[in-house]
Order: structure tokens, then sequence, then C-alpha cells
């Protein structure tokens, strides 16, 4: 069976203004070249009505977080709706970031996740074990409980990003083996819960990703693409990730 192309699904963060996305999407739209990842930027909330029109042709939209109400008064919030009437397809939910920084349980996320889906988003549904779990060797027994937790009720059409919050920008990244023990462990997790074939589930690693190690994780088996943060904010970075999945 040949392998689906890989998805780089680029995590800016709370980063880039709405002039400094449109600036971006033209740099990209001028260097990139074909035959490389499938690729989608998750951008804050303000720049999507920016890059929907700005973007290259082909290149996805999503957000990076996404209420778990469709609509009503909570203020601050973004509903899967306004995501998908500006162009997203995907969503993130449950960072790692949101976990810890607004305190977002597995049951949150799940929500979210479900939201996400009733308004035709896909969502990326992050996990991944923190320092101290993986040095006790816990890390596929946590990851999966965390995965269960944060797909209750959630249909089939979902991606999941494994990304462990020792390898979160800090430049620690992974090895290849590591990324594919999880993911692996990941797809056999899936196999159970839904009952689409285990090779139909897109499965993303997380957590350093840079142009120079993004090719070995992406050649393992189960790894279907990465979900990239600080190398998601130069157009050169992208382009040099995506010539490397070629
Ligand atoms: O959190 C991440 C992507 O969601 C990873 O961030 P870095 O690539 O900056 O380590």
């Amino acid at each position: 069976m040949t392998r689906p192309r890989p998805l780089l699904a680029l995590n800016w963060k709370m980063n880039k203004t709405p002039a400094e996305a449109r600036a971006w999407a033209a740099d990209l739209a001028a260097a990139l070249t074909p035959g490389g990842a499938e690729l989608a930027v998750l951008a804050p909330a303000i720049d999507l009505p920016v890059l929907a029109g700005e973007l290259p042709a082909g290149v996805a939209l999503g957000g990076q977080d996404v209420s778990r109400y469709e609509a009503g008064a909570y203020t601050g919030e973004i509903s899967a709706g306004m995501l998908r009437d500006v162009g997203a397809t995907y969503v993130i939910v449950g960072h790692s970031e949101r976990r810890e920084y607004h305190a977002e349980t597995d049951a949150v996320v799940a929500a979210k996740a479900r939201q996400a889906q009733a308004f035709g988003l896909v969502p990326i549904v992050c996990v991944g074990e923190s320092l101290d779990v993986r040095e006790r060797g816990e890390q596929v027994n946590f990851t999966l409980d965390q995965l269960r937790a944060s797909t209750e009720g959630v249909g089939e059409n979902l991606i999941v990003a494994y990304e462990p919050v020792w390898a979160i920008g800090t430049g620690r990244t992974a090895t290849a083996e590591d990324a594919e023990e999880m993911a692996a462990a990941i797809r056999g997790a899936l196999a159970g819960l839904y009952t689409a074939g285990a090779q139909s589930f897109r499965i993303l690693y997380g957590g350093s990703v840079k142009p120079d190690n993004i090719a070995s994780i992406c050649a393992q088996p189960n790894v279907n693409g990465a979900l990239v943060g600080g190398a998601s904010l130069k157009v050169a970075d992208v382009v040099a990730m995506d010539n490397a999945l070629k």
C-alpha cells in the first residue's frame, strides 16, 4: 500500500499579527514547490480571514482551539461554526499548553473535539506525557489513557498528535524510535476504539520538529506527519521541512 502524503501541521501558537500572517503567506506562495507534504496552517483566529485569502491553493487552514459550546454567552471563545465559516478545516484540541495553562481536562478536550466534528472540522487531538511520567517508564499507559478519555464520544474522523511535553519548545526531540513506539501504540488503541481500519488514522508527532529531523521522524511506519511549533514561523524552515518530505 502506498503511504498517504504526510501532513505538515503548522502551529503558530500566539505569534503573528494579521499583517505578519499576510506577509508569511505571500512568502510561502513564492517559495513552495509541488510534491511535498499536505500543509495546514493552525493560526491565531484573528489571522484566519487574512490567510484564507492569501495562502497558496491546497494549503489548509485550522484553528488552535475551539469552544465546546455552539454559541452564546461565552466571552472570549471562538465557536466551531465561526472557524468553519472562515475556511478552517482543522482545529487543534487539547494541546498540552491549554491543558496546563487553561486547566483543560480530558473531558473538556473530548467535548471540544465533538463540537468541532459537529461543524465538519477535523480535530487534531493532542496527547503526550510529561518528563516525570517518561522517567518512570509509564509513557505508553499514560498516553493511551489520555487518548481514550480525550476521544470519549468523538467520531473517527480525527487526527491524533503525540506531543511529549518534555520535547515541546525544548530542542529535546523524541528519537524517531520513541515517536514510532508511541504512534504504533496509539494506532493500536484507535483500532480498538473505532471500526475504521487501523491504517486509516493519521497520527502526527510534535515536539522540536525541525528541517533536520523531520524526514527521519516521518519515515517511521506509524507516523503520518508532524505538528510543528517554533519551526513553523519562518517560511524558509517550512519550505525546508516540506522539501525534506519529498
Ligand atoms: O507544541 C508543538 C506543536 O503543537 C511543538 O512545538 P515546538 O515545535 O516549538 O517544539
